[in-house]
């Protein structure tokens, strides 16, 4: 569905994505994983149309990225970005309408239908009872739902996610992956949490200085070995469920 092919991406003193070529089958959920500065956020911010590869190609369902509009773009993906805006003077539900833009005909047509499908939008993130609430007066936690309650709102071929469990606690990261995964909607996740990665992905894309270092069924990648050469971590891998199960050690 989403193919990335041979995406390279720079500034004048350093190469920050290096021939990336990964994929998004339809309807799986990936997980982007490495450390900090491995350009996670710049390859979703690509993938999104947002930067142009300088060199490679991004296609979604065949078509290449640099041949679509950026509503057409719009209409066919969501980012949930990492750092959300905060001064916005809206409210929780129409924060959520903003994701029907790319939809709309005019600026005024299809009211009702909007409406409708923010209002199912923040049930799905159990945020119904915030929609009348002052953006400014959610907590980070909240902020981050009603941003995917947005993002969920424009009906897109592929939800693009840069750390979506920021901010959340573990009730609520548990059920945002969840909902992810339940809804069938084909995702390219940025996940810090390796265990949550190893809990709800399909799939892995493991990128080091801009490379990808590895990718394939978490079971299979996230080995002690590459915990270690990549975070430089000790950890100890159990398998439960066919899914891997990391017990991290302190530094020595
Ligand atoms: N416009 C830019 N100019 C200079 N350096 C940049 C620019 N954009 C990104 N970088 C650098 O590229 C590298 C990758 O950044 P990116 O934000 O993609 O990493 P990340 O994997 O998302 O990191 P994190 O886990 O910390 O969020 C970092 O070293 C960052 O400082």
């Amino acid at each position: 569905m989403l193919d990335v092919s041979d995406v390279s991406w720079s500034v004048p003193a350093a190469r920050i994505l290096d021939r990336v070529t990964c994929a998004v089958p339809r309807g799986s959920l990936v997980g982007l994983l490495g450390p900090n500065g491995s350009g996670k956020t710049t390859l979703l911010r690509v993938v999104a149309g947002l930067v142009p590869p300088a060199q490679g190609h991004v296609t979604i369902d065949g078509d290449d990225l640099t041949g679509l509009s950026r509503r057409v773009i719009a209409r066919r993906m969501a980012l949930l970005a990492q750092y959300a805006e905060t001064d916005l003077d809206l409210t929780a539900l129409e924060v959520v309408l903003l994701g029907r833009t790319p939809h709309r005909r005019s600026r005024w047509s299809d009211g009702d239908t909007d409406l409708d499908r923010a209002a199912e939008a923040l049930a799905r993130v159990d945020m119904v009872d915030f929609a009348g609430r002052k953006w400014q007066t959610l907590s980070g936690g909240e902020r981050q739902r009603v941003q995917l309650a947005r993002a969920l709102a424009q009906e897109p071929e592929l939800l693009l996610l840069d750390e979506p469990t920021n901010h959340l606690d573990i009730g609520h990261q548990l059920q945002l992956l969840h909902l992810v995964r339940r809804s069938g909607i084909t995702a390219l996740a940025a996940l810090h949490d390796l265990n949550l990665a190893a809990m709800f992905c399909d799939h892995v894309v493991v990128l080091n200085r801009g490379g990808v270092v590895a990718t394939g069924p978490p079971v299979t990648v996230l080995t002690p070995a590459l915990l270690a050469d990549v975070y430089g971590v000790d950890a100890d891998v159990t398998v439960h469920d066919g899914r891997p199960v990391i017990a991290f050690r302190p530094p020595s």
